[in-house]
C-alpha cells in the first residue's frame, strides 16, 4: 500500500512526458521531418493509453490484481508503442529510444533481478530488430550497418546502467523511510518512558507535578476550582511481606487500573512514589472531589482481592484539598499530605478533606 502514491506519481509523470513527446513530434512535423499524422496517430493512441493507467492507480483498480505495479502491461504497452513509432519515424529513432530509458527508470522500483533482466533482454533484442528493419530510413548518426549497430548498442548498455541505478535510488530511498518510521517509533517509546510510571503506565511524578503546576496556573487566571489528592495504599508493606512483591506490583497496577475506570476521562493520575498517587481533579469543587474520592474507595474495597492473592484485601487512605487563592503547589502538596497523615493516623481506610480541617480548627 506504501508503494501506491509513488505508483500514481510515476504514472502521472509518464502521462506528462508523453504530452511533452507529443509536442516534441509536433515540432519535428513542422520542421518538416516526419509526417503531421505521426503526430496525430501518436496524440490519439499513446496519451489515451498512459492517462488510462494512471486514472487506474488513482482509482485504485491495481490493487485488486496481483502484480499491483501493473509493470509487465506498463512496459508492454510503452514499449510497443515506442516500438511502432521508431519504425514508423526511423528518422527519430534515438529519441524513442531515450523515452524508453526514461519509462524503464521509472518502473525501476517494481523489477524484480529476473524480471528485470528479461525485460532488458526482451527490449534490447526488439529495438535492434526494430532498427534493423527500418535501416533504409535510419539518420542519426548514420545509417550504416556498423553505427545503427553502435547505436543500439549504446541504447542497450544504457538502458541497463540507467535503471540500475534508478533501482538503488529507490531501495535506498525506501530505507531511509523504513529508518525514519523506526526512529519515529524509538522516539515515541522514549518519550513514553520519560514520561509514564513504567509499572503502572500512569503519569510520573515530574510529568504528574507538571499538571499540577499547570492546573493551579489556570485557576489563577480563571478562578475554576480543583481538587488534588494524595493516596497511599495502607499497610502495602505488609502485602509484599505476605504475598510477596509481585503480588505487590499486581495491586499498584489494578488500583491504578479501578482509579482510571472510576474517575472521570478529565481527571489525571499520577505515581507519587512507592505507594502514593496524586489525583488531579479539574473543576471540582471540595464536596465533589470528597464524593468522587469515597466512589474510588469503595470501587477499591470491593474489588475481588482475593482473585490475585488468598486472603489479600486492600484500602488506602487519601488526603484531598481544593485549591485556594493565592495558593501554589508546594501549599497545596502540604495540605494535601498533612490530611493523608491525618487520614492514617485516624485508623486509615479514609478520605480526609484539608481544608475541613483547616476551617474546623479556626473555628475552634
Ligand atoms: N511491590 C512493590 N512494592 C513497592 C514498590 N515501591 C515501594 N514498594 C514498597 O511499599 C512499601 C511501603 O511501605 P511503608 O512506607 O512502610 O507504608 P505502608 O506499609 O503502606 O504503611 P502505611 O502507609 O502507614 O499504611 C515498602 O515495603 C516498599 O518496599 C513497588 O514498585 N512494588
Amino acid at each position: 500500500m506504501r508503494r501506491q502514491p509513488h505508483r500514481i506519481y510515476m504514472s502521472g509523470l509518464v502521462v506528462f512526458n508523453m504530452l511533452i513527446e507529443t509536442g516534441m513530434l509536433g515540432l519535428f512535423a513542422l520542421a518538416g521531418t516526419i509526417k503531421p499524422w505521426i503526430v496525430v496517430a501518436f496524440a490519439g493512441t499513446v496519451v489515451p493509453v498512459s492517462i488510462a493507467i494512471h486514472l487506474m492507480f488513482r482509482i485504485g483498480l491495481n490493487l485488486r490484481l496481483k502484480e499491483k505495479g501493473l509493470l509487465v502491461p506498463q512496459l508492454a504497452v510503452n514499449a510497443a508503442a515506442q516500438l511502432i513509432f521508431l519504425m514508423l519515424a526511423p528518422q527519430l529513432a534515438v529519441f524513442f529510444m531515450l523515452t524508453m530509458i526514461a519509462f524503464s527508470g521509472y518502473a525501476a522500483p517494481e523489477f524484480s533481478p529476473r524480471s528485470f533482466t528479461n525485460g532488458w533482454l526482451v527490449f534490447g533484442v526488439l529495438t535492434g530488430a526494430a532498427i534493423w528493419l527500418v535501416r533504409d530510413r535510419f539518420r542519426f548518426p548514420g545509417a550504416s550497418g556498423l553505427e545503427i549497430f553502435a547505436t543500439w548498442l549504446f541504447f542497450f548498455l544504457a538502458l541497463r546502467s540507467l535503471t540500475l541505478a534508478s533501482a538503488r535510488f529507490f531501495r535506498l530511498r525506501a530505507k531511509l523511510s523504513e529508518k525514519n518510521r523506526q526512529l519515529e517509533a524509538s522516539l515515541r517509546q522514549i518519550e513514553e518512558l520519560a514520561s509514564h510510571d513504567h509499572l503502572t503506565g500512569i503519569n510520573n511524578r515530574g510529568t504528574f507535578m507538571k499538571m499540577l503546576e499547570d492546573e493551579a496556573q489556570r485557576s489563577a487566571r480563571t478562578g475554576a476550582p480543583f481538587c488534588f489528592v494524595m493516596l497511599d495504599i495502607d499497610h502495602f508493606k505488609k502485602v509484599n511481606d505476605t504475598h510477596g512483591h509481585p503480588v505487590g506490583d499486581e495491586v499498584l497496577k489494578t488500583v491504578c487500573d479501578i482509579a482510571v475506570r472510576t474517575l472521570r476521562g478529565i481527571d489525571r493520575i499520577g505515581r507519587l512514589g512507592g505507594e502514593e498517587f496524586g489525583i488531579l481533579l479539574p473543576d471540582t469543587r471540595a464536596e465533589e472531589g470528597t464524593i468522587s474520592m469515597e466512589r474510588l474507595r469503595e470501587a477499591v474495597n470491593d474489588h475481588d482481592w482475593g482473585s490475585i492473592a488468598p486472603g489479600l484485601d486492600v484500602h488506602f487512605s487519601a488526603g484531598i484539598t481544593s485549591y485556594m487563592p493565592m495558593d501554589n503547589v508546594q501549599k497545596l502538596a502540604k495540605r494535601a499530605d498533612d490530611a493523608l497523615y491525618h487520614a492514617k493516623e485516624t485508623g486509615r481506610d479514609r478520605v480526609v478533606m484539608a481544608d475541613q480541617r483547616l476551617s474546623a480548627r479556626a473555628c475552634a
